[in-house]
């Protein structure tokens, strides 16, 4: 079977990995490196640079923790970012990252193109390189993985000085000032909480009552606590309309008439799936009206032989369910066995400080749901180990239903939460119950712990 996949992200990469161990002719075409904006721009720059946010955040407890510099002095007074030293490695990281996945796809037979790629119909790709020179490709199988771009307000491009979204944002080389991150979904929330951890004046402009409005609300005020705790000044229910330029810095008005200043601008209002400009149209694949490529349970548009995997479906945007969706297109396409995506066992983290990771049922959904569900939260600022490593905020919650104990979901928000989720989501994936997560070992001290005893007093609730 030939197979040709546009888009080298996660949802196209991790699809050509299972093409081609399962036998087929597999060529895939992407305008930049390997890994896609997920590893260029997205996850892994933005989750590299909050690991230096991080190590800032441990200079602060040091003093509490008996660490001082040499003559008695604390080293949070002594602590300053150099910002060229931090989108060095950022970019290094990204970049190193790319090309391990490069050759990791290269040694399984799959041929890579570096270049532009439309379809003329919907077994024909047309591949037009840099210098212009083009060619036809055919293929039984067309997988279509080009992910998404970040929005912005028209008239207020970015321009990589002053105004940046995440794809300018590592050729900022000096700590700005006074940062106005527009958007307080993840990407907002992430960006706000490194800055303000690397001395920047932050000022958060958020649409809604409460930041991170997708996520569990007792989880977002724990992170506006802490955001405002470290200074960074949240404007509440604004958003931003349009941005001037000064010759040293940017004033934002938002659609209140109010104007925030700063010296830069950040956009972090969401992404648009980058369907534009593929020959969908020529292919008779439909799209919607904001650009995505609607797919079922294994990723099949509505044209047979045309698949859609990733950020460009519009649906959940995280690197993990491009990949899922890619490798279920090719199980498909194959005629392998393919479990249909399941979007109720997703997990998925946003790396604050603490960080907050969910999996499954959210507080909303249980709001309407019919089903009865028992929760229980515990503190982190109870857990043995959560004090030895002075970590005070957060909690660890799960959700069960009444009766047969079945885990639903859980969110924990704790320092390491994006590993701390695992066995959850291992438990609401397998539709394991509270017994059968109470019985297993933890480790003690672990902030594990806490989640085992909350499974503990889920099975006497239950
Ligand atoms: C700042 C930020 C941080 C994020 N952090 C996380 C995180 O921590 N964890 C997480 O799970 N998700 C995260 N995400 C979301 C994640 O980055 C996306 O969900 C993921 O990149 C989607 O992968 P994809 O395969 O659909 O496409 P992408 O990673 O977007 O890759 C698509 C590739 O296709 C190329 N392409 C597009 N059109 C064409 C064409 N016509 N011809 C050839 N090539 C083309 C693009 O240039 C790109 O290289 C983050 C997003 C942002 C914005
Ligand atoms: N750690 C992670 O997994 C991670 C990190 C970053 C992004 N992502 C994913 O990438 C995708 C994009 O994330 P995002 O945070 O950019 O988008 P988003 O759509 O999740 O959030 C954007 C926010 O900006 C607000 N907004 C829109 N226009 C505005 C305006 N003019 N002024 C002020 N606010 C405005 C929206 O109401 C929304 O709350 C999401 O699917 C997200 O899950 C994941």
């Amino acid at each position: 079977m030939r197979i040709v996949i546009i888009g080298g992200g996660p949802g196209g990469y991790e699809a050509a990995l299972v093409a081609a161990e399962h036998g087929a002719d597999v060529t895939l075409i992407s305008r930049e490196g390997l890994g896609g904006n997920s590893v260029l721009w997205d996850c892994v720059p933005s989750k590299a640079l909050i690991v230096s946010a991080e190590a800032m955040g441990w200079m602060q407890s040091a003093k509490r923790l008996g660490v001082r510099l040499e003559g008695g002095h604390d080293l949070a007074t002594r602590t300053e970012i150099d910002m060229n030293a931090v989108m060095d490695r950022v970019q290094g990281l990204a970049f190193n990252q790319s090309a391990d996945i490069s050759k990791k796809v290269g040694r399984t037979g799959v041929e890579i193109i570096e270049a532009e790629a439309r379809l003329l119909d919907p077994q024909t790709v047309e591949v037009e390189h840099r210098g212009g020179r083009s060619y036809r490709v055919s293929a039984d199988i067309v997988l279509i993985a080009t992910g998404s771009n970040p929005r912005t307000l028209p008239g207020c491009e970015p321009d990589g000085d002053r105004v940046f979204t995440s794809r300018e944002l590592y050729d900022l080389r000096e700590l700005p000032e006074r940062l106005i991150v527009i958007g307080s979904g993840a990407t907002g929330a992430e960006y706000a909480h490194a800055f303000a951890r690397f001395g920047s004046e932050v000022h958060l402009i958020s649409s809604r009552d409460q930041i991170l409005p997708s996520e569990d609300p007792d989880a977002a005020a724990v992170i506006e606590d802490s955001f405002e705790r470290w200074g960074m000044v949240i404007h509440r229910r604004k958003r931003a309309a349009d941005i001037e330029r000064g010759a040293d810095g940017v004033r934002v008005e938002t659609t209140e008439g109010e104007w925030v200043e700063g010296t830069h601008a950040l956009f972090c209002i969401g992404q648009i799936p980058a369907s534009g400009g593929l020959g969908l149209a020529a292919a008779g694949v439909h799209v919607t009206d904001r650009d995505a490529i609607p797919v079922d349970g294994v990723s099949r548009t509505n044209v047979p032989t045309v698949y859609a995997a990733g950020d460009v479906t519009g649906s959940m945007m995280l690197a993990s369910t491009a990949a899922m969706q890619g490798r279920n297109a090719m199980w498909h396409a194959l005629g392998q066995a393919v479990t249909p995506f399941r979007d109720d066992a997703v997990a998925k983290c946003i790396f604050t400080e603490p960080e907050v990771a969910t999996v499954g049922m959210t507080a909303e959904d249980i709001a309407q749901s019919q089903v009865p569900v028992r929760t229980v939260s515990l503190p982190i600022a109870r857990n043995p180990r959560a004090k030895m490593r002075e970590l005070s905020e957060g909690f660890i919650k799960l959700h069960a239903m009444a009766g047969s104990g079945l885990v639903l979901g859980g969110a924990v928000v704790s320092a390491q939460a994006s590993d701390l989720i695992a066995p959850v989501s291992v438990a609401v994936h397998n539709r394991l119950s509270v017994q059968q997560l109470a019985y297993a070992f933890t480790v003690y001290p672990s902030i594990s712990g806490s989640l085992q005893e909350a499974a503990r007093q889920l099975m006497d609730r239950a």
